[in-house]
């Protein structure tokens, strides 16, 4: 079941052979009826590789895969207005407000990233009067951002309580316990335009390798460009979008709430094709903030310090992503490659090694 190293399949990208790993695809409406059977197989999913797909096709999980395609054509309404507007607020706090393309570091070498962002906290979805720019704060597209929010919210408990029942945890130690609505945390659904861009010429493309901050993260894209470096796997490769069906991901906060035991998946975002705009959309479930877990330094913190170091990181240049503990950008997952097995200094050195760049892209 675990991904292993043969490559079932390929595509061409960039002139180079990649590889497009399978991931294992756990049924949302057996997770709600606490099958056992998927119950095992979601602990393994997230033990052995961090990453599967959630099949929303039932009766149900199609609402939430509505809600996608209304908060899709939201964020065409929003990313065509113009500039002025879509930054009316900037960036609020790291969870919530817009970031224009070019705000962080880029996926290859001497490049800033390829997409605009704009972020809607679940705290404050739940305001009488949220901080959404005006050209969509009327009532309909609250409407819509509210679903989406609240969909995602469902799925992603859901996901989380079943871990907590497949691992036998009770009471106060099942996760889904530290991520409570109403307590404050830096839980966000993020929605993303990547502009079209071409690794050859372009200067601002994809979105750095990282693992993410949060405890889970729910995917939605239709298109391609996603890829992962499953645990011990020596390259990069494709994820491929798969019809109704999300991608789900464990992130640093689980793995550590986990006693480093679930795997925080390392990827990336490149552009699959040049010319084409990708739209993704991103719930990142994040624990409440004062919940404490050893990190990958061995330091025993709060989600709330983890969330805000590692979002210096991301957004600092590379030089400075350097002075941050060696581990954060990859949540201390380990990375193998063929030319050096063990890249502990690759990632002690910024996130963008030439030597990475000069292999992938
Ligand atoms: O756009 C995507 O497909 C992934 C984005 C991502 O990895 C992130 O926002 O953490
Ligand atoms: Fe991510």
């Amino acid at each position: 079941m675990a991904i292993s190293n043969e490559v079932p399949q390929t595509v061409q990208w960039n002139g180079q052979i990649v590889p497009v790993y399978p991931m294992e695809t756990i049924s949302f409406e057996r997770l709600l009826s606490q099958e056992p059977e998927e119950l095992e197989r979601l602990v393994q999913c997230c033990e052995t590789e961090g990453f599967f797909y959630i099949d929303l096709k039932g009766i149900d999980g199609r609402r939430f895969l509505e809600d996608q395609q209304k908060t899709l054509e939201l964020m065409h309404k929003f990313f065509e207005s113009p500039i002025e507007a879509k930054n009316q607020y900037g960036l609020i706090s790291p969870h919530l407000g817009y970031e224009p393309v070019g705000s962080r570091t880029g996926v290859l070498k001497d490049t800033k990233d390829g997409y605009e962002m704009i972020k809607v906290a679940r705290d404050e979805i739940q305001k009488s009067s949220p901080h959404i720019p005006s050209v969509i704060k009327n009532s309909p597209d609250i409407k819509v951002l509210d679903n989406a929010i609240a969909g995602c919210n469902i799925i992603t408990k859901t996901i989380l309580s079943s871990l907590s029942t497949g691992l036998g945890l009770t009471g106060a130690a099942r996760f889904e316990n530290t991520h409570r609505n109403d307590r404050p945390s830096t839980t966000t659904l993020a929605m993303m335009h990547y502009i079209p861009s071409d690794p050859t010429v372009d200067k601002k493309i994809g979105h750095q390798k990282h693992t993410d901050i949060s405890s889970l993260t729910l995917l939605f894209s239709e298109q391609w460009g996603l890829q992962i470096r499953p645990p011990k796997a020596r390259e990069f490769g494709f994820v491929q979008p798969k019809d109704g069906c999300a991608i789900v991901n464990v992130g640093d906060s689980l793995r550590f709430a986990s006693g480093h035991k679930m795997q925080s998946c390392i990827h990336r975002v490149v552009p699959y094709d040049y010319t084409e705009h990708r739209y993704s959309i991103a719930y990142f479930l994040r624990a409440e903030d004062d919940t404490m877990f050893t990190d990958s330094e061995g330091r025993y913190i709060t989600a709330g310090q983890w969330h805000d170091e590692k979002f210096f990181a991301f957004t600092n240049p590379p030089e400075l992503q350097a002075l941050a503990p060696p581990s954060m950008i990859l949540g201390g997952m380990e990375e193998y490659d063929d030319e050096q097995p063990n890249q502990d200094n690759v990632v002690a050195n910024g996130v963008n090694s030439t030597k990475e760049i000069a292999i992938e892209a």
